[in-house]
């Protein structure tokens, strides 16, 4: 998988190198390239931004930058087998099944806007050459895409085969398909008691199937106190 990050703050992406992402580079599991869009630019302030047509405040990214940037790290003919994702505060959910969908793409290009946001061509472009995916982390306002094409990536690739050293932890885990869409099971390991608070007796039992129970009845409770929205009437009705 090669990932391209594409953001006048590169240097948010050097964090890549460290921990199982970095390991995974090493690994040739992913390769991932950071460019700053200023290189794309010809004046001498390096200007990438401008006011918006039709007023507003703030500044808008200027397309001019980003289509040479598009041309030079991706190419000039369209390839749908690209995946160009902007994080944006009006884009789509990102969810574990978006991200579920693109652990199995080979290229994902992340283009990381700053200001009020990027000119709407660049992403109308973008459409009309790639698989573009216009993505928000949550309902909170960022300063610019990077710290979600950061999330974002972790999110997909800790999901490739052969990056996880225990692919069954993935499979126990909140939103993956197998858990019925409940939050997990509070996680308890030794000692068993630690400043007057102890381990429920039942997951030192060694009777598997009421640790199942109990973890089980713990998601069902803590999803429709936490996360009524999961909790569909089907989904309540079934636990
Ligand atoms: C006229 N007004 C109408 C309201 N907008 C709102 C607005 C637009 C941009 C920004 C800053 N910004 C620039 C690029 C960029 C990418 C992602 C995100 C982002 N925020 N929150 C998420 N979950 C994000 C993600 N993923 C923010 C970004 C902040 C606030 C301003 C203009």
């Amino acid at each position: 998988m090669r990932l391209d990050y594409l953001s006048i703050f590169p240097g948010y992406f050097d964090v890549l190198g460290i921990s199982l992402l970095g390991k995974a580079a090493v690994n040739g599991l992913v390769d991932v390239y950071a460019h700053d869009l200023r290189d794309w630019t010809h004046d001498r302030h390096r200007t990438v931004d401008d006011t918006p047509c039709g007023g507003g405040a703030g500044m808008v990214m200027k397309p001019d930058p980003w289509g040479e940037a598009f041309d030079e790290i991706i190419g000039t003919e369209p390839d749908p087998s690209v995946h160009v994702v902007f994080p944006s505060p009006s884009g789509e959910p990102f969810t574990q099944s978006v991200a579920h969908d693109l652990s199995s793409v080979e290229r994902i290009v992340f283009c990381c806007g700053r200001y009020e946001g990027i000119d709407h061509r660049v992403i109308d472009y973008a459409r009309s050459m790639w698989t573009v995916h216009e993505v928000s982390l949550g309902d909170y306002v960022l300063n610019g895409g990077e710290v979600a094409a950061l999330a974002i990536t972790e999110a997909v690739v800790r999901l490739v085969p052969g990056f996880m050293g225990n692919p069954q932890s993935l499979a126990e885990e909140s939103f993956s398909a197998g858990q019925d869409g409940l939050l997990e099971y509070p996680l308890f390991t030794r000692p068993v008691s630690w400043r007057g608070l102890d381990v429920p007796e039942v997951l030192m039992s060694g009777h598997h199937g009421r640790i199942a129970k109990w973890r089980r009845d713990e998601s069902i409770r803590l999803t429709r106190e936490r996360r009524p929205d999961l909790t569909d009437s089907d989904v309540s009705a079934r636990h």
